[in-house]
């Protein structure tokens, strides 16, 4: 049952809030894979809790983990993970998650029988052909090029090249498994360039963190050796992607939102909002720096710049960026980010077309979107079963009395508490 439409609350104040954001989805994905592959039982601390996770968490369970909750709240879970061998004979529900369609195929090579996977109707659309191939040519069989597809395993690894300009999760897949290859995998990458490079930083930071040999002094070219994959300690850092539409609501009302936790170093692309925000007119401090982490304080004066950038490497703050700036005084240009079109939905054009429904001004290029000043209306923002659509209504609600997002419980995929931590960052005023 579709939900009923949610109403956009419309900020008649500057907001002053601290916004504490769950586990990140990329940060927890690639934990919960490490571990369930690891040389031994591991602890995943502050996992997210939302669906991407809880699909993650299933499909690990369904190949042959063990995962054991404790500390549980609605977004957040510590996890025991014991790994087993992993099983032929599962079915793996990939809902609309990405990183469970690209990271788990490989693991799933690893199993001496065949593997199913399937997902949501659009899971169907996303692009996959490029890392079932990749998994052909390392020696396993695949029956199909999209989801529903099924692997056969198991592979002996080895070297193989990949076109992952549709998606960074291509190449985060192959190298997350492949230690456990037995010739380890060189991925070599070859076409239009990859996107969201700092998820594969964060994919080899991982691995190397649990004791993986990964050699990426050649640009476009992955080396992992084979070897075990050392059971550790994960602590999830906070889902700075996440935070976007809360320090969005800064700029758009003028106030101020502090977001605590945030970590220093990160190879999370959301680190990327410091720089963006400040660029369309926003005041970004981190403040009470300690132990590693600090406050992210970010205010606004209600004027927003529009922005020329490149979002390659960012492209999930793309519907963030484009809801400032379809509020901003000055046009903006939103670049490198073609691939968005294989995201949940197509987010430029469901960007376009919800953007110009409440009255704005929005057009898809090649590569990306530009946005010009027009003032908006009230009206129903679609979602497309798309999170960073449904938060990117809710962004312009703030601004425009009248909003309505479609089906707001899609936050859910990463973050399912959203609606009450919106209401509450507005309530704190
Ligand atoms: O590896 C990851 O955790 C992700 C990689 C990116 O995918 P693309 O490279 O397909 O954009 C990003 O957009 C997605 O939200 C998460
Ligand atoms: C593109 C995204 O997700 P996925 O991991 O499903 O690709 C996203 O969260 O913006």
């Amino acid at each position: 049952m579709p939900d009923a439409h949610w109403s956009a609350p419309h900020a008649d104040a500057p907001v002053s809030a601290s916004v504490s954001l769950p586990g990140s989805k990329s940060v927890t994905n690639r934990a919960l894979v490490l571990a369930a592959l690891a040389d031994g039982p591991c602890v995943v601390r502050r996992a997210l809790r939302s669906r991407d996770a809880d699909l993650m968490a299933g499909a690990l369970r369904a190949l042959g983990a063990t995962l054991t909750a404790s500390a549980e709240t609605a977004s957040s879970v510590d996890y025991t993970v014991t790994p087993g061998p992993i099983r032929g004979g599962a079915r793996i529900d990939a809902g609309l998650a990405g990183t469970v369609m690209r990271f788990v195929p490989p693991v799933a090579a690893l199993a001496d029988g065949p593997v199913a996977f399937d997902g949501d109707p659009h899971a169907r659309k996303r692009p996959m052909g490029p890392i079932l191939d990749a998994l052909r040519a390392l020696g396993a069989r695949v029956d199909g090029d999209a989801l529903p597809f099924t692997v056969h395993g198991p592979l002996t690894g080895g070297e193989v090249t990949v076109d992952a300009s549709a998606s960074s999760q291509f190449v985060s897949g192959l190298l997350l498994t492949a230690a456990r290859f037995e010739k380890g995998v060189a991925v070599r990458h070859a076409g239009p360039p990859v996107p969201s490079q700092p998820h594969i930083q964060m994919t080899v930071h991982m691995l190397r963190t649990a004791g993986v040999r990964v050699d990426d002094h050649e640009p476009d070219v992955w080396r992992v050796e084979p070897g075990p994959i050392a059971a550790r300690e994960w602590v999830v850092e906070p889902d700075l992607s996440n935070a976007a539409p809360f320090l969005a609501a800064a700029l758009v009302t003028g106030g101020t939102v502090t977001v605590p936790g945030w970590p220093l170093e990160t190879t999370q692309p959301g680190d990327t909002l410091r720089d963006l925000l400040a660029r369309m007119g926003g005041d970004v401090r981190l403040e009470s720096a300690s132990g590693g982490v600090a406050d992210l304080v970010v205010s606004g004066t209600g004027e927003i710049a529009g922005i020329d950038a490149d979002l390659r490497e960012v492209g999930e703050l793309t519907p963030t960026v484009a809801a400032l700036a379809a509020l901003a005084g000055t046009p903006s240009r939103l670049r490198g980010i073609a691939h968005l079109r294989g995201h949940e939905t197509n987010r430029l054009a469901a960007l376009v077309t919800e953007i110009n429904r409440l009255g704005g001004d929005a057009e898809e290029t090649a590569d990306g979107l530009v946005v010009r000043p027009r003032p908006l209306r009230g009206g129903l923002f679609h979602s497309y079963d798309d999170h960073r659509m449904a938060t990117a209504g809710a962004v312009i609600g703030l601004a425009v009395p009248g909003v309505e997002v479609e089906n707001i419980a899609t936050t859910g995929k990463t973050l399912p508490e959203f609606a009450d931590m919106w209401a509450a960052m507005l309530g704190d005023r």
